[in-house]
């Protein structure tokens, strides 16, 4: 057989040039390179391998990047980047400076559009169509491949709905695996359960939405896969084909542990082993933390429930879903559902502890304002992954929530400097708070080793005096805390960790703003109507002079890299503050 197809590819102009029957040694091929390189690299794995036929049969029929493609979240597109002009850049995926995880507009004219958030793709390409045929481009092709899980987020639904009484040529590829980062959950997955057994007894759900429906197929048959596509090809209007693939497909451990091998850090190209990590005692990672406490918590409180949409692995819910599974609940791709279902429970004395990514939150906002806090019921949201949140970049960041939080009546916000912090507001919160809060922490690793200490009862709006010097008075938020001590170790200035953005310390307040000419502000929030602004009201309100600089995220989108990459770059990092803090 034909060596090295792969090395032949620049763009898929070249793929279209190969026979048919070469295709299955050219998905060889790439499954390989996407091995090689994320073995080393590291980022997202099984998602890229499950989908390698269906990439090259893709670029293989359509007329790339004429035809519109569109990825949803986009963690699967890595084959596609390699065979769209990306192969000899690829060892820079997810790097500062380098590729970034997922399609993006401005990286290259294949990237059709930009993702990272499920759910997306089914309304963009949509959208992409009905332009086409108000161009009057009758043959454009335009496709969204979207995954089991993420075709059951709402505005996926919204999507489906509007296409289907719409003539816009518009191909939806489901990619059901049967999972999403952890198994694919709801009456959907039953369903489609059901229709790959062949037993489903009602109509096709798609077919009666008015698609075109062809499937399931086996997505590793590229004949299979090829001769479908071309079919759709020459069908007009909304079409669905629904492809069978498995997640990890060709690298034995990934196919068996398809929730490690989402995105598995390193681990070894030719075994797919991941080396055990040398044993030395390390802090917790905040998520362990939340998720630890939650079971703590909720074995003393029966009114205690808990909920993720649908990251029980990355929120460390899953602890409770093993050990108190009737009350912790993962939802789905279901942002919006997660907080008013949340609503739902409060109103009936439940206390439930609400987990969403910073960045995913977003998705839900009109959900905190008028099914939480308008009607102030005391729902615990625990935002994980705030700040910066490295390799996934501009998407993922969760560097908004204090801004676009801080402007809701009602709500208390909190952002623990450290894990006994985050365990002891957790406690508070669950003591009979009546209005709902908002605690926000980082993704990795907390400071503290023996971090699970007996619980104290936190005052609201209560900061912390960390160290008090003179003229300067450093104000943090969260765990950037830890850079600014180390910023200021020699340093006569103060240092306060406010912990509370909303209510705000104003006694303390008070008392900074008489005692220091100077107050700066450091977050790891955007400064635009972040914790440093919050400060800045306080002293207009007040009438106060005092000089006060804001540290924290730009007013631009920052990109990927480590995070220590990326605070040094906007000068939120120890090295960079402390110079700040000299100089002024
Ligand atoms: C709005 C939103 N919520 C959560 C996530 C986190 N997330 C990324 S991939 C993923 C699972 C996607 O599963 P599926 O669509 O089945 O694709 P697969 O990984 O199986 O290819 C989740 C939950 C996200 N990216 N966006
Ligand atoms: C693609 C996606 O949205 C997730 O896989 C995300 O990358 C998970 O992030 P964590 O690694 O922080 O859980
Ligand atoms: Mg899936």
């Amino acid at each position: 057989m034909q060596k090295n197809l792969l090395n032949q590819i620049d763009s898929p102009k070249d793929l279209r040039l190969l026979k048919q029957k070469d295709l299955p040694q050219l998905a060889k091929e790439l499954r390989e390179f996407i091995i090689n390189i994320v073995a080393t690299k590291e980022g997202h794995l099984g998602a890229s391998l499950g989908v390698v036929e269906l990439t090259i049969a893709l670029h293989y029929v359509f007329n790339t990047p004429e035809d519109q493609l569109v990825w949803d979240v986009g963690h699967q597109a890595y084959g596609h980047k390699i065979l769209t002009a990306r192969k000899n850049n690829f060892e820079t995926n997810r790097q500062l400076g380098g590729l970034s995880g997922f399609p993006k507009r401005d990286e290259s004219i294949f990237d059709t559009f930009g993702v990272g958030h499920a759910s997306t793709s089914i309304s963009a390409a949509l959208g992409m169509a009905i332009a086409s045929r108000l161009k009057g481009d009758l043959e454009k092709q335009h496709i969204a491949v979207i995954g089991d899980a993420s075709i059951a987020g709402g505005m996926a639904f919204e999507g489906l709905n509007h296409a289907g009484v719409t003539k816009a040529n518009l191909l939806v590829i489901l990619n059901d695996n049967a999972i999403g980062i952890d198994p694919s959950v709801g009456a959907l997955k039953l369903y489609l359960t059901n229709v790959k057994k062949g037993t489903q007894k009602q109509d096709n759900i798609f077919e009666a939405l008015n698609f075109d429906y062809s499937g399931p197929i086996d997505g590793h048959d590229l004949d299979a896969v090829i001769a479908e596509l071309q079919r759709l090809k020459t069908v007009q209007g909304p079409k669905f084909l629904h492809i069978i693939t498995t997640k990890g497909k060709g690298l034995k451990q990934a196919e068996k542990d398809q929730v490690k091998y989402h995105a598995p850090g390193k681990f070894n190209a030719q075994t797919g082993d991941i080396p055990v990590k040398a044993t030395t005692i390390q802090p917790p990672k905040y998520q362990d933390v939340f998720g630890h406490t939650i079971v703590e918590l909720a074995k003393e409180n029966k009114n205690i429930v808990g909920i993720t949409p649908a990251m029980p692995t990355g929120s460390s819910l899953k602890f409770m879903m093993d050990s108190l599974p009737d009350r912790a609940f993962d939802v789905g791709i279901a942002e919006q559902h997660a907080v008013t279902l949340a609503a739902g429970m409060a109103t009936q004395g439940l206390i439930p502890f609400c987990n969403i990514y910073s960045t995913f939150l977003q998705r839900a906002y009109d959900q905190i304002i008028h099914d939480v806090a308008l009607q102030n019921l005391p729902v615990i949201f625990c935002l994980d992954r705030a700040g910066l949140v490295g390799e996934d970049g501009a998407t993922h960041h969760g560097v908004y929530d204090l801004s676009y939080l801080r402007c809701i009546p009602n709500l208390i916000i909190f952002a623990p400097r450290n894990e006994v912090e985050l365990r002891n507001i957790m406690y508070t919160a669950q003591l009979g708070l009546k209005q709902p809060i908002a605690i926000r922490y980082p993704r990795g690793r907390g400071v503290i080793i023996d971090w699970k200490q007996g619980f104290t009862k936190i005052n609201i709006a209560e900061a912390v005096i960390l160290q008090e010097g003179e003229n300067i008075a450093v104000l943090s938020i969260g765990t950037m805390a830890k850079n600014v001590s180390e910023a200021i170790t020699n340093l006569n200035v103060s240092h306060y960790d406010m912990r509370f953005v909303k209510p705000l310390d104003e006694t303390l307040l008070h008392r900074i703003c008489k005692t220091h000419h100077t107050i700066i502000t450091v977050e790891d929030n955007s400064v635009r109507g972040g914790f440093g602004s919050a400060i800045l009201e306080f002293m207009a309100e007040h009438k106060y002079t005092n000089t006060i600089k804001l540290l924290g995220i730009p007013d631009t989108f920052i990109e990927h890299g480590k995070v220590t990459q990326l605070q040094q770059s906007i000068g939120l990092d120890p090295e960079s503050l402390k110079v700040f803090i000299e100089n002024i």
